[in-house]
């Protein structure tokens, strides 16, 4: 943290039950010259790293399906949302971390990714910084069936789409999750599939 015109004052945390809300008080220098203290709330999980996987041969993508919380108790009807497979780094490395998602969320085991790049997924209340990433699969790296981790709680299902109904499914709103779409765009943009 090395910005002349912000000073950290006091950090409260208000709940850290399962992750960590702070309430930070600062001072900021505006540019009349002025300090005014002002707080804010950020909520801190942790970084986390997303993969794309992606068949040329086949062009197709593998996917996730799962029970989101948040989005059932904003306007999601069922609380489903598909995504690219994704999970906080804990303390890993990005790259450590999104293959060791990728064979418990998907079941394959891929040993080379590409990152592409990294991006703060709400940056006005989610400390969280996402590393990005893509990586070719084939049938031949599928090990298990993935789904997640049964002492996590979590009940993963694994999608194999077509890249075109991936994207029109974009279109139709029936991906939601800001993470995918990006990288099912980047997919197209850089001419990858
Ligand atoms: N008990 C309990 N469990 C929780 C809580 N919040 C999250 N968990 C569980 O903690 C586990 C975290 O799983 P990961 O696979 O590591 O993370 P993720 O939830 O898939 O996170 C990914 O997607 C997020 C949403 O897009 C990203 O924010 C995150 O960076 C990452 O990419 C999940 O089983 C989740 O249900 C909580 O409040 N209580
Ligand atoms: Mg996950």
């Amino acid at each position: 943290m090395q910005n002349p015109n912000i000073t950290i004052l006091q950090t409260d945390i208000l709940s850290d039950n399962w992750y960590t809300l702070n309430k930070v008080t600062f001072n900021i220098l505006k540019k009349d010259g002025t300090t005014e203290t002002q707080s804010r709330e950020a909520y801190d999980r942790g970084n986390g790293a997303v993969i794309l996987l992606y068949n040329n041969v086949s062009n197709s993508v593998i996917l996730t399906r799962q029970f989101r919380l948040p989005t059932y108790i904003n306007g999601n009807t069922t609380g489903m949302l598909i995504e690219a497979c994704a999970g906080l780094l804990d303390n890993d490395n990005p790259e450590d971390c999104i293959k060791r998602e990728t064979e418990e969320e998907t079941g394959y085991k891929i040993s080379k990714v590409e990152k592409v790049f990294e991006a703060y997924m709400s940056p006005g209340s989610v400390t969280e910084i996402l590393y990005f990433f893509i990586a070719e699969y084939s049938q031949d790296m599928k090990i298990n069936s993935g789904g997640g981790l049964e002492e996590e709680g979590e009940n993963i299902e694994v999608l194999e789409l077509s890249f075109d109904e991936a994207l029109t499914m974009i279109d139709k709103g029936e991906i939601k999750d800001a993470k995918t779409i990006m990288l099912l765009q980047h997919l197209r943009i850089k001419g990858i599939l």
